[in-house]
Parts: C-alpha cells; structure tokens; sequence
C-alpha cells in the first residue's frame, strides 16, 4: 500500500482502539528454567515435531536443526520474553529545551506472529515531546527491538513500544505507527502477499489532531541521504 494512502488512514482511524491488557501472556514461572534447559526441552521437542513429519533425522543438513532451532527461540527471535534483555534507556537532561516532536522513523522490525509463529517484517516510526528529558535515539531502536523479540500481535507490541517509552520518559506525549508484513498472511493461507498491517498508538499531545497531522506529515518526508 502507498504510503499516503496507510497515513490516511491512521488519521481515519483515530481513537477508536479497543482495549485488552498490553502485557505478552506470559506464567509465573516464565524464567524459573535456565535459558540452556530451555534450549536443551525445545531441541527434543522440535526434532519430534520432524521425526513426525517423517524426515530422516540421520541426514547431514537435518541433523543440528533441532538444536539451532531451539537456540534461535530462546536467544534470538523470542529472547525479549526475558525481563533481564530490557535494554536500558539512558536519558539526559533536555539542556537545550527543545520542544518540538522528535521522530525516530524507519526502525526495522522483525518480529514473530503468536498465531502461527511465522515473520512479522516492517517498520516502525516513534515519536515523543519532550517533557525535560531526552533519550538516546538508538534505545527507541532497542526497545522496539526487544518487545519484537516476543510472539507478539501487532497491536501488542504497538502499544507495549509507547508505553515503555512513556515509562522511560516520563511523559504521556509518545506515539509509535507500525506497518508491516504478516508472512502468514502474504505467504500461506489467504497467501496475499501485498496486503500490510499498520498500527497506531498515540499518547498524550498526540491525540490532538494537528499534532497527529504533524508526525504523519514527518513520516512522509523522503530521506534525502
Ligand atoms: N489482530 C491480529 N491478528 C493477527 C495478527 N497476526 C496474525 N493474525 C491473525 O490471526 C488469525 C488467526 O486465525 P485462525 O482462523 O485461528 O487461523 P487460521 O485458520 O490459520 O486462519 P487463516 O490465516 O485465515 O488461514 C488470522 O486471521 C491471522 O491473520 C496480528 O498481529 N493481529
Ligand atoms: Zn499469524
């Protein structure tokens, strides 16, 4: 979809949000277990799911899928389930009193849909206002980075992003708009490989109008460099 036309529609959109607990689903007991015990259950339980499925396990190419598999969750592509990987977001004093929006736009996603475990691949675009306190640019690309490391929907971890962010900043004024690619949409079942998904969340001074306009208006702008 044109840019345009997904920023028409964030604007469409509006407040109507329905809402549902922001936190991942996760037991009490999520970390009672070493992450290398972890990965030790998921190698069984994978190289069961491809015994199942009648492939040669003996095979060369086959035979440290398991375990790479059961790395890759644990560390890797669900590694932000562990509080521990919450990258810390240093913020400084906003010395020069800047008070216009910031945006950080453009930050690759890569996360992992709950439903059915395939890729999530888009972008996200985060914006705040200052309330006395600026953070490090790259944290906002950590911490979309760490709430992506999840099974996530995307409403999820929209609003999971804003919330962190209102957290570390210290303000209500943080939106983030994420677009991106469910690949069990574009590649199995309906296999619609152009359709996208975008998510909003706007905090605080975002929910006024103008202020919206103006950060839609920021995303459009082409990166010249
Ligand atoms: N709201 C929301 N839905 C999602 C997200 N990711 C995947 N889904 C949807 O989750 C739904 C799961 O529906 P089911 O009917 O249980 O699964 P399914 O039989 O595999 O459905 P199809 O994908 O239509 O073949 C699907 O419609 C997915 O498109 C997400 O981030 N947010
Ligand atoms: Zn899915």
């Amino acid at each position: 979809m044109k840019l345009d036309k997904v920023l028409e529609e964030i604007e469409a959109l509006g407040d109507s949000h329905v809402g549902t607990s922001s936190d991942t689903p996760l037991r009490e007991d999520a970390f009672d277990l070493e992450d290398a015990t972890k990965i030790e259950l998921i190698q069984k339980d994978v190289a069961s799911i491809m015994q199942t499925l009648g492939l040669d396990m003996t095979d060369d190419s086959l035979r440290g899928t398991p375990r790479r598999v059961a790395k890759m969750f644990v560390k890797e592509i669900f590694g932000g389930l562990h509080p521990k990987r919450k990258p810390k977001a240093s913020t400084f004093e906003n010395k020069y009193k800047y008070g216009e929006m910031l945006v950080e736009k453009n930050i690759t996603v890569y996360s992992t849909c709950e439903h059915h475990l395939l890729p999530i691949v888009g972008r996200a675009h985060i914006a705040y206002i200052s309330n006395g306190s600026v953070v490090g640019l790259s944290k906002m690309n950590r911490i979309v980075e760490y709430y992506a490391k999840r099974p996530q929907v995307q409403e999820r971890l929209t609003i999971q992003i804003v919330k962190e962010l209102q957290k570390v900043l210290n303000t209500d004024d943080v939106a983030c708009i994420i677009d991106a690619k469910h690949l069990c949409v574009n590649s199995r079942g309906v296999s619609h490989t152009e359709s996208s998904t975008v998510t909003s969340e706007f905090g605080g001074k975002f929910k006024q109008k103008e202020v919206r306009r103006e950060l839609l208006d920021y995303i459009k702008l082409e990166t010249q460099f």
